[in-house]
């Protein structure tokens, strides 16, 4: 059977004039490792605050563990990586580690904490001395310190290098697999790709997607096939059918399609000239387009 962790009912939030969340209603099972994704904007930092009791809903109700998010009851289960969070400078790695592990009930052990964020090397440095990328590190170990249940990480990769990401990836799901939940924002597609089993996409406040990485992907189309070709772009419109074809600058067609195998049977039977002919299997990126009509770097 699966359990809420988070409940979200009919939730609004705005900001003045700006509706930042409209009638919201979603659900976070137990163990799940899902990422919310949205166009700046969008509301998913907001989104972020409600869940954690940081503010409060104008209407609609959030309920996290089962409890409401500011009792400190249920904050002892939750960690979270927010986008501003920062350390002071004069303790060190080590220090700011323990520090935060007096804070918890049932901490995990420093050596763990460490080993997980990826911060051995730099356990006795001052945190003024380290690298934005290792201070993001330690902001993600002081974020599971205490072992919580629910793990909050809104972008948290951002300013680490890739080797880093690779290893922060790892330990969450090193975190996943010990049964946690986790809900994490990122504007790397490709990451979300990887790691998430639960994709959510955001627009305006609202969710416009909901579903597994292949249920979004399959509302892009299944593949993208590109090539160049000599022939004129109404032969090629006529055996794309009623799949989209579109030309970059580069002069390269693109045509997403459902059935690639069939498309190419078509181009080759009518004998059109194709050249660096490549066929992909529809991205996040491609269902995240679709979907809101916008980049997410955008
Ligand atoms: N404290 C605030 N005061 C006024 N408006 C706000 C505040 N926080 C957010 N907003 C507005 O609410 C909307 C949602 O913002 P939010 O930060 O939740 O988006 P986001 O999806 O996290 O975006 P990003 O990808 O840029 O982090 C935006 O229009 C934003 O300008």
């Amino acid at each position: 059977m699966t359990t809420a962790v988070i409940e979200l009912q009919n939730v609004s939030k705005r900001f003045g004039a700006q509706q930042a969340l409209s009638d919201l209603t979603m659900q976070v099972q137990r163990g799940e490792l899902l990422a919310l994704l949205g166009p700046n904007g969008a509301g998913k930092t907001t989104l972020i605050s409600l869940m954690l009791g940081l503010r409060p809903t104008d209407t609609g109700t959030v309920r996290l563990l089962g409890g409401d998010p500011r009792q400190p009851a249920t904050r002892a289960g939750v960690g979270a990586m927010l986008q501003d969070s920062d350390v002071p400078g004069l303790l060190t790695v080590r220090e700011t580690v323990d520090l935060f592990r007096a804070m918890y009930p049932a901490p995990l052990p420093t050596a763990q904490v460490l080993r997980l964020a990826g911060l051995e090397e730099v356990a006795g440095k001052r945190t003024a001395q380290l690298s934005g990328g290792q201070r993001r590190r330690l902001v993600f170990a002081l974020s599971i310190v205490g072992d919580p249940e629910v793990l909050f990480l809104d972008e948290p990769t951002t300013a680490m290098d890739p080797g880093s990401r690779v290893a922060f990836w790892a330990a969450t799901q090193d975190m996943q697999r010990r049964g946690r939940t986790i809900l994490l924002t990122t504007h790397h597609l490709e990451e979300a790709e990887q790691v998430a089993d639960r994709v959510v996409v955001m627009d305006r406040g609202r969710v416009i997607a909901d579903g597994s990485k292949d249920e979004l992907r399959a509302r892009a189309g299944t593949a993208r096939v590109r090539f160049l070709s000599s022939a004129l772009p109404e032969t090629l419109r006529e055996l794309a059918g009623p799949d989209p074809l579109s030309q970059d600058d580069a002069g390269r067609y693109t045509v997403r399609t459902a059935a690639p195998e069939q498309l190419l049977a078509r181009l080759f039977a009518a004998g059109v000239p194709l050249g660096e002919l490549e066929v992909t299997r529809a991205s996040l990126e491609d269902a995240f387009l679709s979907l809101t009509g916008t980049g997410l770097r955008a």
